[in-house]
């Protein structure tokens, strides 16, 4: 692998759509600076630098006002970028963390104190070697005395074959992306009845409404809007919304990220949704001393 890739927007419009004060982007990623934060030798793609304050610039053009830094896997189970990322915030980003399994207790501790609230087990094939359901459950169970979660990214073809693990995860569980549906078959379509089904299984399962850019194939993302938009009406309790920046490996179609804000109004069409989708649902998962 010798090309780093740039898969993000030299200048992203400018949303029509103004977010609450506080919002958060809940998904996005920092990648490096290399010479800093070199990436690991399993990554699947090599990116060039996407670091905090290129983040904090998008966020300020934006007009959202945290981030929710997840570790990408081009930086495997070292999490140094996103820590970096997240202290030179002043307290505007937290993080999700990316570990080895064997991670001791002072190692985890080390992680909260740098602002981490949850770990992340990726079981994308294109994106990891490995995704061992036991030792994640391990983990899991490791860090519940710290109040994290756990975020779970899949795509839609192996939710079925999920659910045990997903049921036995002893904290509260973020799916990214929905588990990638496929929006084209509509809010009624066999996948989202799916995903539907297993948010129903339990109270504690959050989900981030995010990539419409990954998931839609239609002018405007409307399928995307179309087969979400139910999805945060009735789930709006435990829906969270993010960027995706600085979309990790769609350099052939870069999106915008001025018209992924402005998916928001169309998928959370009252102030009241917004509101949760946008501060309330990320403060409690991010911030909860925040939160009187
Ligand atoms: O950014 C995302 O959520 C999705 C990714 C990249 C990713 O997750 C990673 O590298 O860890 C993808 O589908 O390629």
């Amino acid at each position: 692998m010798t090309d780093r890739i740039r898969s993000w927007a030299d200048a992203p419009s400018r949303p029509r759509f103004t977010p609450p004060p506080g919002a958060v982007d809940a998904h996005c990623h920092v990648f490096g600076p290399m010479a800093q934060f070199p990436f690991s030798p399993k990554a699947k793609y090599l990116p060039q630098d996407a670091g905090p304050e290129m983040l904090f610039a998008l966020r300020r053009h934006l007009g959202l006002s945290r981030n929710v830094i997840v570790q990408a896997s081009c930086h495997g189970t070292d999490n140094a970028a996103t820590l970096h990322g997240i202290a030179v915030s002043n307290g505007t980003c937290r993080g999700v963390a990316v570990v080895d399994p064997a991670i001791d207790d002072s190692e985890l501790e080390r992680l909260h104190a740098g602002g981490i609230r949850g770990v992340r087990f990726n079981f994308l094939k294109r994106l990891v070697d490995d995704a061992p359901k036991d030792k994640f459950l391990e983990v899991a169970h490791r860090i519940q005395h710290l109040g994290w979660h756990v975020v779970v990214y899949f795509e839609a073809d192996i939710l079925e074959e999920m659910r045990p693990f997903l049921a036995a995860i002893p904290t509260p569980i973020v799916i990214d992306h929905m588990g990638r549906p496929d929006v084209t078959q509509g809010p009624d379509g066999p996948d989202m009845r799916a995903f539907r089904r297993l948010l129903d299984s339990r109270p504690d399962i959050w989900t981030k409404v995010t990539c419409p850019d990954r998931l839609s194939t239609a002018p405007g993302w409307d399928d995307f809007a179309g087969a979400v938009a139910p999805l945060v009406e009735d789930y709006q309790d435990r829906v969270l919304w993010g960027t995706d920046w600085p979309h990790p490996n769609m350099e052939k179609s870069i999106p915008d990220d001025g018209l992924i804000t402005d998916m928001i109004p169309r998928i959370a069409p009252t102030a009241v949704l917004q509101h949760k989708l946008l501060v309330t649902n990320p403060m409690r998962l991010y911030w909860p001393e925040e939160l009187s």
